[in-house]
């Protein structure tokens, strides 16, 4: 990666903590917990990311969180991340976590949140990176479900600074959590969504107007609506737009065809984000090395996609 991208300051803004499980810890994890492993060996897993669609992508995310137990596991999973900030320059940070995948396998909520934010806080105190955290609903399952995730977690409101909605996407439309998302908000809480990753404009339409959301994670589709675009540019809505994660999920065929820099250059808040970087091949600094090699982003360009990405910031 060029120095001058990696001494680019930056904030990520969409980045799953489950996704940022790096081969090596799922199996020192695996050993360390006494859990027997589908996969030979690391390269036997890495050689399985290999996906054709979101879907085939989450059997294998979720299946590698099983070996997340313990509030030690939580806790090395997000300081490994927290390090790989530190060393491109990542100075503020807004991760996902996933409660329901956790706690369906009967992992306290408490042991997920009391990991993850003790990380949170040392990265802080120790290298210096700001973060607000944001609960994600799994969008796979019932929103009754979800407002059960919302009740546990309201006696730890202070640890969070907002929701999310994530997983598979297409039959699942932003409408079938109104609800909560409304009860979320009268706590407080900030509201974003994964919207037109897979899922069509009217899901962004959806999320926009029906759960109200700050923020639009990935949104790459809504350039297939020209009056959504006018929305987005004219009300300067954010897009945590995921470059890597679009190319190993065929959102796009390939980099080349990425809309991330005509976005820009139209006038959308595009910021340039990671995702689930352990299976998608980088961190956020890959990530905007991949659109200087291969959509010739300037250096005038980058610092454009750094500045929103500070801008953006909820926290
Ligand atoms: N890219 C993605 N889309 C939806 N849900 C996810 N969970 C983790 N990564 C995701
Ligand atoms: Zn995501």
């Amino acid at each position: 990666m060029p120095e001058w991208l990696n001494a680019l300051p930056k904030a990520e803004l969409h980045l799953h903590l489950e996704g940022s499980l790096e081969p090596e810890l799922l199996f020192a994890l695996a050993e360390r917990n006494q859990i027997a492993l589908p996969w030979a060996d690391v390269e036997t897993l890495r050689s399985a990311y290999a996906f054709n669609n979101l879907q085939e992508f989450l059997d294998l995310y979720y299946a590698g969180a099983n070996v997340l137990r313990t509030e030690q596991d939580f806790y090395d999973l997000t300081w490994a991340y927290l390090q790989r900030c530190k060393a491109q320059n990542v100075i503020h940070v807004e991760p996902f976590f996933d409660p329901q995948t956790h706690t369906d396998r009967g992992i306290p909520f408490e042991v997920v949140l009391r990991g993850i934010q003790q990380a949170l806080v040392d990265g802080e105190k120790q290298l210096g990176i700001s973060h607000g955290l944001i609960l994600s609903f799994l969008r796979h399952l019932p929103e009754e479900e979800a407002f059960k995730t919302l009740e546990q977690a309201m006696p730890f409101r202070d640890a969070f600074i907002g929701v999310g909605l994530d997983s598979s996407e297409k039959g699942f439309p932003p409408r079938l959590f109104e609800r909560v998302f409304a009860k979320a908000r009268s706590e407080g809480l900030h509201a974003v969504a994964h919207a037109g990753e897979e899922g069509p404009p009217e899901y962004i339409w959806e999320a926009l107007d029906l759960l109200k959301i700050k923020r639009i994670d990935h949104g790459v589709r809504a350039i297939e609506d020209e009056r959504l675009m006018q929305r987005i540019i004219d009300e300067q809505i954010p897009l945590t737009v995921c470059p890597l994660s679009n190319i190993k999920l065929c959102v796009f065929e390939h980099m080349g065809q990425h809309n991330i820099l005509e976005m820009l250059e139209r006038g959308v808040k595009v910021t340039v984000n990671s995702d689930d970087p352990a299976y998608f091949g980088g961190y956020v600094g890959e990530n905007f090395a991949t659109l200087h090699e291969h959509l010739g982003m300037t250096e005038v360009q980058a610092k454009r996609l750094a500045q929103n990405s500070l801008d953006a910031r909820l926290a």
